[in-house]
């Protein structure tokens, strides 16, 4: 679909890059050139993946554990990843969610959804531009969002409220940072299956039909969730910039997602409460 080497001579940062969408970005990424640093909380996990990578690439692929909810450790992961050359394109891709009726959140809960998803964007948004504008370097951020930034989300407030926020930023920054030279885009996934995304938002029990209507009749593919984001984070997409591309099939024109779980019973959202899964 792309030119070869479309991405090639670019350093790309894909926070949450060990599971998921954000494998499935690095994986593109590294066939058309890139050179790839992911990073999470869990090593090993991210350690098999760049193992994987490197067995399919002969991309450079490192890994970096962080925790992006602290702010001095993300500092620490751009200062490791700066040491070796200055990165072109930062990718906001880690978060977290779970499905929940609000009143019973406690604000802990909330926290564990906000941290990572709003606070982790910004902090290495933000580590990343300062670095980007001090060394005169052009950078490219790109943020993984929802469309629940456009219809809202009953049941994952949280992760509604804080993909929202980092809409606002990429918007904002767009005009602050553009004449600096960095590019802010950002991408709304409909649902596209993952570990994470089905252990959190689809417990058994949960309506099996939303699928089908999807206005394409399918969940999306992992491989074109990845040229999305190559084009965008690439020199090809250099005029946009503070722009959000919907990629669902068109499912938040006639759905927010969440509806089936407005005829969910008191004793389902409890069973669901006793029976969480952790990320
Ligand atoms: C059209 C269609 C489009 C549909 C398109 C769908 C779009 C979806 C958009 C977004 C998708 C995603 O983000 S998908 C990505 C999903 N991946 C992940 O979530 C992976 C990362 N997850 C995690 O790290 C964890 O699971 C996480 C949820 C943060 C909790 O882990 P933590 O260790 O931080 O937290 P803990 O210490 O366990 O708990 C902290 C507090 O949170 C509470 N808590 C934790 N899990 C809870 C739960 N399931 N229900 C209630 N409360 C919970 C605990 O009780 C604690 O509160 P107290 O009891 O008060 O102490
Ligand atoms: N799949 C879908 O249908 C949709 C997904 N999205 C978005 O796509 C992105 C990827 O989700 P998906 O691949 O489905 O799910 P995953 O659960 O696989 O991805 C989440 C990633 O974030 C990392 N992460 C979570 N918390 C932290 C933290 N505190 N510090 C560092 N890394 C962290 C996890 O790694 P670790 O646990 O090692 O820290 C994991 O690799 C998310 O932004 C999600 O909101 C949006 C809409 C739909």
């Amino acid at each position: 679909m792309f030119e070869t080497g479309l991405l090639r001579g670019k350093r790309i940062l894909v926070t949450g890059g060990g599971s998921g969408l954000g494998a499935a970005m690095g994986r593109r990424f590294l066939a058309l050139g890139a050179e790839l640093v992911i990073c999470g909380r869990k090593l090993d996990r991210l350690e098999a993946t760049a193992s994987e990578m490197r067995a399919q690439s002969s991309g450079k692929v490192t890994t970096i554990a962080c925790d992006v909810r602290d702010g001095v450790a993300v500092d620490e992961m751009m200062d490791a990843t700066w040491r070796e050359a200055p990165l072109d394109i930062l990718v906001n891709n880690a978060a977290a969610t779970f499905i929940a009726q609000s009143e019973h959140l406690s604000f802990r809960a909330a926290d564990a959804v906000l941290a990572p998803t709003l606070h982790g964007a910004m902090y290495c948004t933000l580590a990343a531009g300062k670095r980007w504008i001090d060394g005169r370097h052009n950078g490219v951020v790109l943020s993984i969002l929802s469309t629940s930034t456009i219809t809202g989300r009953a049941f994952t407030v949280p992760s509604a409220m804080a993909k929202s926020a980092v809409l606002a930023m990429t918007k904002s920054l767009a005009v602050e940072w553009g004449p600096k030279g960095i590019r802010t885009v950002a991408i709304a996934p409909g649902p596209f299956p993952t570990a994470g995304a089905s252990g959190q938002l689809r417990p058994v029990g949960r309506d099996e039909g939303w699928s089908a209507r999807n206005p394409m009749g399918r969940t999306g593919e992992h491989s074109e969730l990845a040229d999305l984001a190559s084009f965008l984070v690439s020199d090809r997409a250099g005029y946009i910039n503070g722009e959000m591309v919907v990629i669902d099939g068109g499912a938040h024109l006639r759905s927010s997602g969440a509806e089936d779980l407005l005829r969910w019973t008191d004793a389902q959202w409890a069973e669901q409460r006793a029976a969480r899964s952790k990320g």
